[in-house]
């Protein structure tokens, strides 16, 4: 199998590289300077000489809080871009898969969120990845979507990095604990994604396509997230480090964030026999490829 994913540096495209490594499948990364989410003549150029079994969509304008004071470029990456993505899969005949987010949803809702449950994202990322994942489905009916969440990794910018970054120079930490979501490792999304594309391209089933939420198994708070990466750290030999849980109004930021945006989990689970381990455990993995690596 080949898979074609757009992005070079960032989490999910580094994670399915090392992961289509140690598996045996060729991943092949188109992303800048060649093929550039906004301009789509760009990005139906890049396709046209490859020939993958399926096209992964990772690559996105994730900068949330940039993105309310630059409307039209998150838009033109996460909405057109994902659209000419979705279009040149279908032009050659495979699946797509797209990553989207648990952004698109408001947090009003005091459960964790079903494929079912109407959007309403309170942010203009949140907003471009909706309008990201309708261009999809629309430019190609061969399509999985994957919503996930709060997405970290040893590769690119996250918050584990963030606080581990922080660490080196602070004592204690404010941390918001009125947003609760669903912590997801990237390489697990990486395993996730070979299991569902190898499935895509033998099996048309139409169940198998459409939306799905993918997440690491359990729940936190940012403040939760923050505690277990310190406790990790501090069990690792590392200092020892106190996090301040507060509310959202005492750190204010330009986006706004959902207070809840767990999603559920079970629709993946049932179709396609795929749960993501608990995010403590993942996250102790990812943290030991940190700090081997010593970065
Ligand atoms: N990070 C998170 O917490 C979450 C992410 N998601 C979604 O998951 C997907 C993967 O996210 P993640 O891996 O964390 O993203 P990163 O922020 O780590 O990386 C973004 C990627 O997008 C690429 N990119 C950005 N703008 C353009 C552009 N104009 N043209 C081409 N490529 C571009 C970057 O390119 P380059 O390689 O040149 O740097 C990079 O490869 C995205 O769709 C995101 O919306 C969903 C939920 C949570
Ligand atoms: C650095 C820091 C952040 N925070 C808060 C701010 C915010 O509410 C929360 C998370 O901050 P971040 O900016 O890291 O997270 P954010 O960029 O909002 O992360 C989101 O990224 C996009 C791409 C997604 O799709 C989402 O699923 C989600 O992962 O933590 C603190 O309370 N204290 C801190 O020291
Ligand atoms: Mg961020």
């Amino acid at each position: 199998m080949r898979i074609a994913v757009t992005g070079k540096q960032g989490q999910a495209v580094q994670s399915l590289m090392r992961r289509g490594a140690e598996k045996g499948v060729e991943i092949i990364a188109v992303g800048r300077p060649e093929m550039d989410l906004s301009d789509p003549a760009s990005v139906a150029a890049a396709f046209s000489v490859l020939h993958p079994d399926v096209i992964v969509s990772a690559a996105a304008y994730t900068a949330v809080d940039k993105a309310e004071s630059e409307p039209d470029l998150a838009f033109a990456v996460n909405a057109a871009g994902a659209a000419a993505v979705a279009e040149a899969a279908a032009r050659i005949g495979v699946p797509v898969i797209h990553i989207s987010t648990d952004y698109v949803f408001s947090g009003d809702k005091p459960a964790a969120y079903t494929e079912e449950d109407m959007t309403g994202p309170i942010s203009v990322y949140g907003q471009s990845k909706l309008a990201g994942e309708r261009a999809v489905a629309a430019a190609n009916p061969n399509h999985v979507i994957l919503r996930t969440a709060w997405v970290y990794s040893p590769f690119g910018a996250n918050f584990l990095k963030t606080m581990l970054r922080l660490s080196e120079t602070r004592e204690h930490l404010s941390v918001v604990a009125d947003q609760t979501g669903c912590p997801t490792s990237a390489l697990d999304i990486a395993d996730a994604i070979l299991a569902i594309a190898s499935r895509l391209v033998t099996d048309p089933t139409p169940s198998l396509r459409g939306t799905f939420h993918l997440t690491g198994s359990g729940e936190a708070s940012w403040a939760d997230f923050a505690e277990e990466i310190f406790a990790e750290l501090h069990k690792s030999g590392g200092k020892s480090i106190r996090v301040e849980r507060i509310t959202t109004a005492h750190y204010p930021t330009p986006a706004k964030r959902p207070a809840n945006s767990r999603l559920n989990g079970d629709k993946l689970a049932s179709i396609y026999a795929i749960r993501l381990p608990d995010w403590k455990q993942s996250m102790r993995i990812v943290m030991q490829v940190i700090f081997n690596k010593g970065s």
